[in-house]
């Protein structure tokens, strides 16, 4: 396991921040560890010789300086490795969330719960990272060899000493590394599934009631959770083992300093002064390094958690370079694509596609769409079911991969133009909470007559206060769709957009409720915006001012 990720720094602004600060920190306490032990040494010395207590004054203001000047640069230690551990913490989620909202349908390979475990309890592990052990390890690349420099330069066979068994600790530390990183990594793994396996049964609790099964999930969550303990235990065994290694390599190194100069003192081959100097300084030489080993084990989570969020950042990156051949978004594919059939000028205003093929997992499911709309027009796309309907509004909202062109007011659909867009799925997605909570969800703070037209528009005859539960329950499913519609309807006044997408708004509706909905949407897009719905039911077409049928499905 390396000691720190090259990539963290190339990413991480805050990250070489943390390093160059800690740098200038680790010398100035290397500075006043030195300070601390020269004068330490000369006070002793001149004590025992039997100076004047006059003569002391000017050493034991330096003995204060460099104290307090080691316990300041401690204190500053904390306060970086903390702010250092909080600014990479929130780059790393901005990054890896920006890196999901360019590919909404997900990075490849991350589920909803190993985003949720790395976004959540992974990257905070990275506060012991920065907080305990990148400090450590800072302190024993820059302070080390400077205080050696100092224990080689006042007694050069302490310095020896020193270079010679200095090494051994980082021996011990890499054997010990080594079996660390294995267990560590499948304490990793079993956290992600540890939490997979709870959003599964939280997922589908309702249905396990249902049918009886919620209590075997019981069983299942004990056996997966048994083997984190057990797993924690191990990860603690290491740790405690190779504390215990490094405490012991460092007590025997600093032993032998401390024989060797006492018994040069005793033949009179060395002086005191530099002997106690040298004495003082041993301890400080190895205890970053003892530090570096101790605190590992604390890191070694952030550091999982680290290189995956590094991982996955670097799988965006090519994904979006098409360098792996995963899906891109529209906004990545349609702008690189030369206009089809010399298409010269976009239109200034209004949706335009052409010869548009929306792709999934790598193979056309719909193939050859055009369409011209213009603001006030309400357009519905027909299709039989698995024709591509819902793949075509994916497509729209830069969540599919396309190629061709289309362009909303003349700029490539994608990431850009989806703040213009508003849109309803083909489920409802409501949450707990008051039927306005979920049509105002997002824009909370838009005019209240912005609620009352969005209600109506999609047409909602309940009160607005009616509180629904977990999972918009306690509504039919017709209800819950003119909900949804409602939503989409009052995102798309709030924010002034331009193209409402709605997924078979009326599938759940009878044909008099459809009918209203279609007239209610035309007079929408009358107000100079473009409406779009999905339909395979011929109510809702009738409103509509163009209709575009999707090829039949090859069936096998
Ligand atoms: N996320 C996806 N990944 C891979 N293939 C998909 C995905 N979503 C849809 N497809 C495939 O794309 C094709 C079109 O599906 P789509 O959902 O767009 O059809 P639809 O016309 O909306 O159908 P329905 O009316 O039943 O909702 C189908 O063959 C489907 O299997």
């Amino acid at each position: 396991m390396r000691p720190l990720d090259p990539r963290l720094l190339r990413r991480s602004r805050a990250a070489r921040g943390f390093v160059l600060a800690g740098g200038a920190l680790a010398l100035l306490q290397a500075g006043a560890t030195i300070g601390f032990a020269w004068a330490l040494a000369t006070l002793v010395t001149r004590f025992i010789d039997g100076a004047a207590p006059r003569s002391f004054g000017g050493i034991l203001a330096l003995l204060l300086v460099a104290a307090s000047v080691r316990a300041l640069s401690g204190w500053l230690w904390e306060w970086v490795g903390s702010a250092g551990a909080m600014r990479v913490k929130a780059e790393l989620r901005d990054d890896l969330l920006a890196a999901l909202e360019r590919r909404p349908g997900g990075i490849r390979n991350l589920t909803t719960a190993r985003a949720a475990t790395l976004l959540g309890p992974g990257l905070d592990a990275l506060d012991e990272y920065f907080g305990r052990y990148l400090p450590q390890l800072v302190l024993t690349v820059v302070a080390t060899p400077v205080l050696i420099v100092a224990v080689w330069t006042a007694d050069w066979v302490s310095g020896l000493i020193m270079v010679i068994v200095l090494p051994l600790i980082p021996v011990f530390m890499a054997l010990v590394g080594m079996a660390t990183e294995a267990v560590q990594r499948r304490q990793w793994q079993r956290l992600q599934s540890l939490s997979k396996g709870f959003l599964e049964v939280l997922g589908g609790l309702s249905t396990l009631l249902v049918f009886g099964r919620a209590e075997r999930q019981v069983t299942r969550i004990r056996t997966v959770t048994d083997a984190y303990r057990s797993s924690t235990m191990k990860v603690l065994r290491v740790t405690f083992l190779s504390g215990f290694t490094l405490e012991l390599a460092a007590s025997l190194s600093v032993a032998l300093v401390a024989v060797s100069i006492g018994l040069r003192l005793v033949a009179g081959d060395f002086t005191l002064a530099p002997g106690l100097f040298v004495l003082v300084l041993a301890p400080d030489v190895f205890l970053p390094l003892r530090n570096v080993g101790a605190a590992f084990h604390a890191s070694t989570a952030g550091l999982e958690a680290s290189r995956d969020a590094l991982d996955l950042l670097d799988q965006a990156e090519a994904d979006a370079a098409g360098g792996t051949g995963a899906p891109a978004t529209a906004a990545a594919t349609v702008a690189a694509q030369p206009h089809a059939r010399g298409a010269s000028e976009p239109d200034p205003a209004g949706l335009r596609i052409r010869d548009l093929r929306v792709l999934r997992d790598g193979s056309p499911v719909l193939e050859g769409f055009d369409v011209d709309a213009a603001p006030g027009e309400f357009v519905v796309v027909m299709g039989e079911s698995g024709s591509g309907k819902s793949s075509l509004l994916a497509a729209l909202l830069g969540f599919a991969e396309v190629e061709g062109e289309a362009a909303l007011d003349g700029e490539p659909i994608g990431a850009a133009t989806r703040s213009r867009i508003a849109w309803s799925g083909q489920s409802s997605q409501l949450l707990a909470g008051t039927i306005a909570d979920n049509v105002r969800l997002g824009h909370a703070d838009a005019p209240g007559a912005l609620l009352d037209r969005a209600l109506r528009l999609g047409g909602v005859d309940l009160p607005a206060d009616r509180v629904l539960g977990p999972g918009g329950t306690g509504l039919s499913g017709g209800q819950a769709q003119r909900v949804a519609t409602a939503r989409a309807v009052h995102r798309l006044l709030a924010t002034d957009g331009r193209l409402l997408l709605l997924d078979e708004p009326s599938s759940a509706l009878d044909p008099d409720r459809e009918r209203a909905l279609g007239a209610r949407l035309r007079e929408l897009a009358r107000e100079g915006r473009i409406v779009l719905a999905t339909t395979h039911r011929a109510g809702l077409a009738d409103a509509a001012d163009r209709v575009i049928r999707l090829p039949e499905v090859a069936r096998v």
